[in-house]
């Protein structure tokens, strides 16, 4: 079995310093309490920061490494200042906040920004060091979103997983983020990308689309000439070692004192990190209802909310500790009696008998975060229920209810929608509670830590690693092969490899520079250049007229073959479907706004460079499908391109382009192709043994090397006059 090196901000155990003994002990939080028991089985090793250690001895310090070492955890000290800066800073302050839709809690400025990447270098380094080639490196969370990226630099041929806990915003929100394109870069770097739920690897597709123009194939996405897969694996708990625990006579004697103590009164729980992404105020404002509406209850009643003090540091945390001892302190002041108080709060973690025992014994465990990736309390929950009993009230609004569809569903900013969810929850028959709790725990079962671990873990070994399927070497190599004497051909395509895309097909014209390395190139006595577009001819005449270029417009379908000679249509193409298909893309211009159609005199182009991003690939997407159910008939071809669909005779491409220029030329000539988008596959097919092919982009090509795009072709004609 392949070694696993998982690297995550936090090892799965923390460094506890007491007055003269020094321990570790298990972390606090999701990500730990799933990996432990996998890792523990895997023969592989965790990098990650054991906590602070600033005040230990040296004895201490060493005691601590080799306990760390005996749980194979490799420790990555964090400095002050990396602590405040990049965990508690960049980390918790921005993308954190941002992650869960709040943007009023993110900053203004990114002054941290510097500090993320800095220690995320540092996670990557540690990682490439420890690296042996067979591993499999799986980084996890937030806190590392550069790492894949940094570590792909290092380790060209590693394979890597990126695992996100945390939701993956809508594109709208993660757009605000001023270093969002570096961010997206940095997963990109991985061959495997994991989110809980489907919704936010549509989100993070949307948000590849709109600021990287990648357009994600169902599962994949192409990055730098590498396929990167992204999936939903919903995280699951080990269900096994709760349920067991949960039968255990210590956890039954504990769940006993604690109904036995409750005299009878009903009992409501909430288990949480204190974090304002868990809902806590609003969860006790329902509380408040259900005693508010219902004086009967007042007195039989009891709600336990533990939460765990989480990111002391961060000043909101300060802020919603109070704000939660606030709202606790005036419910019990309102509704408690000598006898009973409504709301017993503890600040503190407990430890794993406690917290199952406070499971099994809930009548309504109430689960209701603002926002939160997945969420394991709710899992646990469930997995701590052998009896079938309890009733789960669940946030929408957490990833864990794309699957929990059995728990009472609330909207937690709906605080009387969550008191009647509360009610309902105490009043639901034995024989309901039952069913829903039996259904609850069927799911926490089979798709449990292990099934999660091993589901991304079979994606991500399953997949080609880079060796095997290694990215297109780069087109700089091929200029040795076009060195020497020899007659060659040029065949340059125009849009989105001369030049980059602009709002209009006008604002594309040629600049200066481009004009200049043209003609430098039409001049060297050896070259003869093709510029092969699918523009109208009028356009190419009248930019490249003068030039002493071969030039070939609408895909061919006219070519001015010299300087002074006139332009020649293919003979024998069709184009009387246009006028049918004409109204059909006026039809989509006037109601996607910004598109617009193009005629040329062979074929139609409805572009929507200037819409936004998502939306019009959808539109795209639905025109091609209407156009093939009509038309599939007619002598034409419908073709997707950069931000524009296409329709074209059949019987043209730029293939005919290649085939016709050689025929004027000796057979020894060589041959140099460069596009960039699918019509440019037609001249690469059609380009003869021993020439050499380049695709400018990140698609799938079947040309032979890759460049990045628009400047690195014109560096490339560069460097192939000596420049
Ligand atoms: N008082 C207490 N004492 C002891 N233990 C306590 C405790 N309160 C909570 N815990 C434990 O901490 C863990 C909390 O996990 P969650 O999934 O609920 O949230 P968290 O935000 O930490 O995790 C992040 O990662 C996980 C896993 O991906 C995602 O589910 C989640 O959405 C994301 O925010 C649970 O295992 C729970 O048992
Ligand atoms: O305590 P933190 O900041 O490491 O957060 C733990 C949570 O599981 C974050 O995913």
């Amino acid at each position: 079995m392949a070694r696993l090196l998982l690297v995550s901000n936090r090892l799965p155990v923390t460094v506890k310093a007491e007055k003269d003994s020094v321990s570790v002990v298990r972390s606090a939080g999701g990500l730990a309490t799933g990996l432990s028991r996998p890792h523990e089985r895997s023969g592989g090793l965790w990098i990650g920061w054991p906590g602070d250690v600033s005040r230990l001895t040296d004895a201490q310090r060493s005691q601590v490494e080799q306990q760390l070492s005996d749980l194979r955890c490799v420790p990555l000290y964090l400095s002050a200042s990396e602590v405040s800066r990049f965990y508690e800073g960049y980390s918790n302050r921005v993308l954190w906040p941002l992650c869960h839709y709040m943007l009023d809690r993110v900053p203004r400025q990114d002054r941290d920004w510097d500090a993320y990447r800095k220690a995320n270098e540092r996670f990557a380094d540690l990682a490439a060091k420890h690296y042996q080639p067979g591993d499999t490196i799986w980084v996890h969370d937030y806190q590392l979103m550069l790492v894949p990226g940094m570590l792909r630099q290092r380790l060209p041929h590693a394979r890597i997983g990126y695992f996100h806990h945390i939701p993956f915003p809508s594109s709208e929100i993660f757009s605000t983020l001023p270093r969002r394109g570096e961010l997206l870069r940095g997963l990109l770097g991985a061959d495997l990308i994991g989110f809980h739920a489907v919704s936010y690897v549509r989100h993070f597709s949307g948000t590849l689309l709109r600021h990287l123009g990648l357009d994600t194939d169902i599962d994949r996405v192409l990055f730098q000439g590498r396929e990167v897969r992204v999936g939903a694996f919903p995280m699951g708990i080990d269900a096994t070692a709760f349920e067991t625990l949960a039968g255990e006579p210590g956890v039954l004697d504990e769940v006993k004192t604690l109904h036995e103590r409750a005299h009878g009164e009903r009992l409501l729980v909430g288990i949480d990190r204190l974090d304002y992404t868990k809902g806590i105020p609003r969860r006790l404002l329902a509380v408040q209802r259900v005693l508010e509406r219902d004086p009967s209850l007042r007195g039989r009643l009891r709600f336990i909310q533990v939460a765990v003090p989480s990111r002391t540091q961060v000043q909101a945390y300060a802020e919603y500790r109070e704000t939660v001892d606030e709202i606790v302190g005036r419910i019990n002041g309102l509704y408690g009696t000598v006898h009973s108080t409504p709301v017993h709060y503890l600040y503190r973690s407990l430890n794993e008998k406690q917290l199952v025992s406070l499971y099994r014994g809930a009548d309504v465990m109430l689960v209701t975060p603002v926002r939160d990736g997945m969420n394991l309390v709710a899992k646990e929950f469930c997995a701590a229920r052998p009896d079938e009993d309890g009733v789960l009230v669940l946030s929408e609004f957490a990833g864990a209810a794309a699957e929990m569809r059995d728990a009472l569903l609330v909207n937690p900013y709906d605080v009387e929608g969550m008191a009647d969810a509360i009610e309902q929850a105490l009043e639901m028959p034995k024989a309901e509670r039952q069913d829903r709790m039996r259904c609850l725990r069927a799911g926490v079962r089979t798709r449990d830590v292990h099934w999660w671990v091993a589901s991304f873990l079979d994606r991500l070994q399953g997949l080609p690693s880079v060796a095997e399927k290694p990215p297109l070497p780069d087109g700089m190599t091929a200029l040795d092969k076009l060195k020497g004497p020899g007659r060659k051909v040029l065949f340059l395509d125009y849009d989105g490899t001369l030049v980059g895309f602009a709002p209009t097909p006008e604002q594309a014209a040629p600049d200066a520079e481009l004009m200049t390395l043209l003609q430098e190139l039409s001049a060297r006595p050896d070259l003869s250049v093709h510029v092969v577009s699918g523009r109208p001819r009028e356009t190419l005449e009248a930019w490249f007229g003068e030039l002493p270029v071969g030039l070939h417009a609408e895909h061919g379908l006219w070519s001015r073959m010299r300087r002074g000679q006139p332009w020649h249509a293919l003979p024998g193409v069709s184009f009387e479907w246009k006028s049918q298909v004409k109204p059909v893309l006026d039809a989509f211009a006037a109601r996607v706004t910004g598109s617009f159609v193009e005629e040329k005199t062979a074929s139609l182009a409805w572009h929507y460079r200037r819409v936004d991003a998502e939306f019009g690939a959808l539109q795209a997407r639905e025109l091609r499908l209407l156009l093939f159910e009509k038309f599939s008939q007619e002598p034409m071809h419908i073709l997707p391109g950069d931000r524009v669909v296409e329709v074209r005779p059949r019987g043209v491409n730029k293939g005919r382009v290649v085939s016709e220029v050689l025929k004027q030329e000796a057979p020894d000539v060589r041959v140099l192709a460069l596009g960039d988008d699918v019509t440019d596959e037609d001249l690469f097919a059609a380009v003869p043994p021993g020439g050499i092919t380049v695709h400018a982009g990140n698609k799938h090509t079947r040309a032979a090397y890759r460049v990045e795009g628009p400047p690195e072709v014109r560096r490339f004609l560069k460097a192939l006059l000596g420049k």
